[in-house]
């Protein structure tokens, strides 16, 4: 009963936890959702909705939610390690890391990159410290996997000093789920790791795409901040860097100019009432003109980000889709190869409304150029991997798989 790894997830307005056994097999999941509302509530995976305390935040929606799993004799007196989801790690971190008081400083550092994310991060951490004070606990980086890219492809065209000076330079996110997604086709290919290259395109409410090649991150599209690259549910993606001073100009504050960006653009911002794929897709399939707007920006852009991609690969062995949308949306795998007719992207339309259900995730065409793959990601079973790995010295059987 006390060997289980508790994962942790804390996003901007919910926590996920998941439970998995020592050899990294799933046990139990729940969400705690709308937290900072009056109905934040902890959704149990298979059981009854739970109410948390009234505008619960992260500490007491983690608490309530460990308090859940024991009480209904999911885990023991404590865990056997904690591994959290940390978005951003700076240059410090090439890999997960055991919590201690320096990882903690250099996530506190990396705070003013990541606004949404590092500090909610952080309060996951001291919440599960607080409790399980003696287990070990591991950070596990989105941008761990992106300390690969060549130098080429993190710099930015701006003044040196802003890196030498501020640490200016693309980062790249959802790299644990990209990682996987190399991993996970490899496997399914049948080829190792290290001479697989991928297209890997994570689209939930935060998308990117990333150029794997032979098993390393080489190009990537979140840059400084995870703002950058892909339309996404409320974040713009890619602007005109002009946008800054016109808006300024029209006398919208910086901070406004970060909120817009951040929180009201994206699929909500062309919409103008849903970031939610699902939701847009009804509405444009009943002719509402502004969500169809939302899902050919959203396609068209995936589709050029896709062709961009290429010019890091010598050779690509499958485009992947993953997350929410990838693993999905029919509608967005399909729009998104028309757009991709000339290198030769085409999909089977059958096999891409089960999506790939019946071919091992393969939703390409015979005469596809390219294969392309929907694959399930699982962020945290990884991370669980990596806690375990780190807090006990020892590789899970998937880890040393692929090596
Ligand atoms: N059947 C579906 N068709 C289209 N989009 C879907 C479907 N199911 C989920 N999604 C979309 O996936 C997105 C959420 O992705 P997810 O990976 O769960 O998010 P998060 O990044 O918060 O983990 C939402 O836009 C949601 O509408
Ligand atoms: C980095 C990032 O965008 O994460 P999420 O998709 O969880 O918002
Ligand atoms: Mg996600």
């Amino acid at each position: 009963m006390d060997d289980q790894i508790l994962v942790v997830n804390c996003g901007s307005s919910s926590v996920k936890i998941a439970l998995f056994n020592r050899s990294g097999e799933p046990l139990v999941s729940a969400l705690a959702e709308k937290l900072g509302q009056q109905d934040a509530r902890l959704l149990p995976e298979g059981a009854e909705a739970v109410d948390l305390p009234h505008k619960a935040d992260h500490r007491q929606s983690l608490a309530a939610a460990i308090e859940w799993l024991q009480d209904n004799g999911h885990l023991g007196n404590a865990p056997l390690a904690i591994g959290h989801r940390v978005v951003h790690g700076g240059e410090a971190f090439h890999q997960a890391a055991l919590l201690d008081d320096d990882v903690i400083r250099a996530i506190e550092d990396c705070a003013s990159l990541a606004p949404l994310h590092n500090p909610v991060n952080l309060a996951g951490i001291e919440a599960t410290l607080e409790l399980f004070p003696t287990v070990p606990q591991v950070a596990v980086f989105d941008t761990a996997f992106h300390q690969t890219l060549p130098r080429h492809a993190w710099l930015y065209p701006v003044p040196k000093r802003f890196y030498t000076d501020w640490g200016v330079r693309r980062y790249g996110f959802h790299g644990t789920s990209h990682h996987y997604m190399a991993e996970e086709a490899a496997r399914r290919l049948g080829k190792p790791l290290s001479e697989t290259s991928i297209i890997s395109a994570h689209l939930g409410n935060g998308c990117s795409i990333t150029a794997v090649r032979d098993g390393r991150s080489v190009d990537t599209s979140m840059g400084l901040t995870p703002l950058e690259g892909l339309v996404m549910g409320t974040r713009s993606g890619d602007v005109d860097p002009g946008l800054f001073d016109f808006l300024a100009s029209k006398g919208i504050s910086p901070e406004q100019t970060h909120r817009i960006l951040n929180r009201e653009s994206g699929l909500l911002g062309l919409s103008g009432t849903t970031s939610d794929m699902r939701n847009l897709l009804t509405s444009a399939r009943d002719g509402d003109k502004d969500s169809e707007d939302a899902f050919e920006v959203f396609c068209f852009r995936l589709a050029r980000y896709i062709g961009a991609m290429m010019v890091s690969l010598d050779r690509l062995d499958a485009l992947v889709f993953t997350g929410g949308i990838g693993e999905n949306s029919a509608e967005v795998r399909a729009r998104t190869a028309e757009h991709l007719s000339l290198p030769g992207f085409r999909i089977d339309p059958s096999s891409n409304n089960d999506h790939g259900g019946t071919r091992n995730g393969t939703v390409s065409a015979a005469d596809s150029r390219f294969k392309i793959l929907v694959i399930p990601t699982r962020e945290e079973a990884m991370i669980a991997r990596e806690a375990v790995a780190l807090a006990t010295g020892e590789a899970t059987a998937n880890q040393s798989k692929n090596q």
